[in-house]
């Protein structure tokens, strides 16, 4: 008796139709629908930064799938929305111009949710994306679907199916997942994959992420600077990271001691009271975001990290042009 493969896909060679794929997938859909959590369970493991909160994710971070016989790149976009601000329609911009160069987009949609004008909208900026010579294909994925029943489930695959034909399109396939319980996500994948064109690998193995180090470990200080004073300082809040430096003499290999990092990095507030926020009485608060900070980035980065936190006031940068390039977007 012959027993078979572990690993089937690594045996023998390839035909045609088995050829490598390679490719970028573009997660898009309102604040709070599971994209970075969706992320996460895709790749297998803490890449995006996630919160219950809605709109923490403003930068585009990629987490890439690596299997043998595809590597599927994701970009996690900020949420799709209405412009408010500049830095809003920058956003919008910035999520328009990567949805044109993706090999597919997933499009998420709450199970636990009635679409809404929020998704109408976001239906109608793909709809044009989806015709033509370069037409780029629309997965709808119905996202955290343990939280419905299955009744419910259907229901709200024929509201999403519908709300491709009132814009006249169609959906590439409709996949319901959850990213809590792993349900669906391997054929999520296998859905994606399927898109891809043929191609070697475009990053090297054991690389989950090619998000610059500075943005992740500006995005870990963001999200402790936040935490308990959201609501003070919702959109206000900038964290650019100055720079990232071994101290010299520091790491001893011989010994297995890790080097020290010195990362210095700046928050950027619009007014004096939200930099006496952030601060805290006496310092007390910037201490404790700089302890829980340092946390994530000594994780991140593998090594002891000194992180030097400085909190300036940089005068309405959400509508300075100016002041939006020199932080970063
Ligand atoms: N029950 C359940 N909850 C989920 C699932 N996926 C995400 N959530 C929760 O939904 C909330 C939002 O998830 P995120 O992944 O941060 O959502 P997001 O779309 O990336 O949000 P933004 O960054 O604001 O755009 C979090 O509280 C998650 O724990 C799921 O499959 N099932």
């Amino acid at each position: 008796m012959t027993s078979a493969p572990q690993h089937p896909s690594l045996v023998g060679p390839h035909d045609e139709g088995d050829a490598h794929r390679s490719g970028f997938a573009c997660l898009v859909g309102r604040p709070n629908v599971g994209k970075s959590t969706l992320t996460n369970a895709l790749v297998g493991e803490k890449v995006a930064i996630m919160s219950a909160r809605p709109q923490t994710t403003r930068h585009t971070i990629r987490g890439i799938v690596h299997r043998d016989d595809a590597q599927l790149v994701l970009v996690d976009t900020p949420g799709l929305h209405r412009p408010r601000t500049l830095l809003g329609e920058r956003l919008n911009a910035l999520v328009q111009d990567t949805l044109g160069e993706v090999d597919v987009v997933a499009f998420c949609l709450p199970a636990d949710q009635k679409i809404g004008p929020g998704d109408r909208y976001i239906a109608s900026q793909l709809a044009p994306l989806m015709e033509g010579r370069r037409a780029v294909p629309v997965v709808a994925v119905v996202t955290k679907s343990d939280l419905v029943d299955r009744g419910r489930l259907a229901e709200h695959l024929m509201a999403v199916d519908e709300l491709a034909r009132s814009l006249d399109r169609d959906w590439s396939a409709i996949v319901p997942v959850s990213a809590r319980d792993g349900y669906q996500v391997d054929e999520l994948t296998d859905v994606l994959v399927a898109h891809l064109p043929a191609g070697p690998a475009l990053y090297p193995g054991g690389e989950l992420t090619d998000e610059p180090e500075q943005v992740m470990v500006a995005e870990l200080v963001r999200e402790a600077a936040l935490e308990g004073v959201r609501d003070e300082l919702p959109h206000s809040l900038a964290v650019v990271v100055d720079e990232i430096v071994e101290r010299e003499g520091s790491g001893d290999a011989a010994k297995g001691r890790p080097p020290l990092l010195d990362v210095r990095v700046n928050l950027f507030v619009e007014r004096d009271s939200q930099k006496a926020i952030v601060i805290g009485k006496g310092g007390s608060r910037l201490r404790e975001v700089g302890t829980n900070a340092r946390e994530g980035i000594e994780k991140l980065l593998g090594t002891r990290v000194y992180l030097d936190l400085h909190v300036k006031v940089a005068k309405d940068w959400q509508r300075d042009p100016k002041q939006l390039q020199r932080l970063g977007f």
